[in-house]
């Protein structure tokens, strides 16, 4: 292949409303989705709605989950769909969260996805304790905390069940200028792998799931902001495109379908081979300020 032929990159996704497990699979089950009213979270959640599943939305603003719940509730062959306000931060919120789950569905969740997570750009000497505390709190806290929960009410009732913790790559890598989230994700990755051998035998089933680079709507502005200031960014991805939000949630219903119940303690990662890109010869180290277009640092 000349240099001037066109590269073919990762095939286009099928089109949104595709599935590739059979309608009906998630009939029956309830899915709560934190952080579900946004972003990837509400993507995932459509895609269980599609399958049959009921949902259950998590998270701190009515304005995030009143639209998600209508748009949800319109998906075809949906189970019903509610929400609940909460903090993941606070584990009494969420004992109450599950007690309204089962008095409003008749039944605890039988999939967790813990999609919620906290994350800002900053250089890591900018960072103020309480910023640190907020994304590790929320990112990885909050994950324990809900988790702690679902396994909790299932292991009292011996009921099987299936967790999802959404995770981020540079739980392997690092993440330059996000210091806090990856080292929080980095916890989330090993909460996993400790979990799935905890709950194994009570058959609660334990994975994490890694997107690449998804952009939708909901991304916060500091994050878009940091994308924007590189052009093209599917030419910057191995798959020559960026991920669909929908190619996560058809991860994640594989990985709580009967069709995985043999995959725990793993973590997924859904972003093209992205996150193991090496060049022969790498570009200049540009300092996270300058990315950042910070100035000099200023105690
Ligand atoms: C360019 C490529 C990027 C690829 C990255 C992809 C990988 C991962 C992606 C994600 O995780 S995306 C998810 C992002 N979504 C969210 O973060 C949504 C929720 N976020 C929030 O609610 C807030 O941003 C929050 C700050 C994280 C949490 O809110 P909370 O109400 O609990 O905190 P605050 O009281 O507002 O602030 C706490 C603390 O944090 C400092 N802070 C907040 N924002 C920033 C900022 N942009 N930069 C620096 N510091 C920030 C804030 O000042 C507070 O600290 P103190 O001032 O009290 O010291
Ligand atoms: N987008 C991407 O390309 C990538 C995303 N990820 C991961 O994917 C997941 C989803 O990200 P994305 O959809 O982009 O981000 P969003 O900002 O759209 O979603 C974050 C969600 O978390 C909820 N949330 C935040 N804090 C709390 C809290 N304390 N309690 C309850 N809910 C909370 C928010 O709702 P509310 O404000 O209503 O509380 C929001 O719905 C995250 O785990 C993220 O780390 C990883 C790699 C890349």
């Amino acid at each position: 292949m000349d240099s001037t032929t066109p590269l073919p990159g990762l095939s286009a996704p099928p089109p949104p409303g595709a599935h590739a497990l059979s309608p009906g699979s998630y009939d029956g089950r309830l899915v709560l989705v934190t952080g579900g009213g946004t972003g990837l979270g509400r993507a995932v959640a459509a895609e269980f709605a599609r399958l049959g599943a009921s949902l259950l939305l998590v998270s701190r603003r009515e304005e995030h989950l009143a639209p998600a719940r209508a748009e949800l509730a319109k998906v075809p062959g949906a189970g019903p769909v509610t929400s609940q306000l909460c903090d993941i931060r606070d584990a009494d919120r969420i004992a109450e969260v599950f007690d309204a789950a089962v008095a409003a569905h008749g039944r605890l969740p039988d999939v967790l996805v813990n999609n919620a997570a906290a994350n800002f750009p900053v250089p890591s000497e900018d960072m103020t304790p309480n910023g640190w505390r907020a994304v590790v709190d929320i990112t990885l806290t909050g994950t324990f905390l809900m988790t702690r929960e679902f396994g909790r009410r299932h292991l009292a009732e011996g009921t099987p069940g299936s967790v999802i913790a959404v995770g981020a790559s540079y739980a392997w890598t690092g993440g330059p200028g996000f210091a806090h989230s990856a080292a929080a994700k980095a916890g989330v990755k090993s909460l996993v792998e400790s979990l799935a051998v905890e709950w194994g035998p009570y058959g609660i089933q334990v994975n994490g799931l890694v997107p690449g680079l998804m952009p939708h709507e909901d991304m916060t502005a500091d994050i878009r902001t940091g994308l924007d200031r590189a052009p093209d960014p599917d030419a910057r991805q191995p798959a020559l495109r960026v991920g669909a939000p929908r190619e996560l949630g058809w991860a994640a219903t594989f990985l709580a379908s009967p069709y995985a119940r043999f995959i725990s303690g793993h973590t997924l990662v859904v972003d093209g081979a992205n996150w193991q890109r090496r060049d022969l010869v790498n570009a200049p180290v540009t300092p996270v300020r300058e990315q950042l277009d910070r100035g000099p640092f200023a105690p």
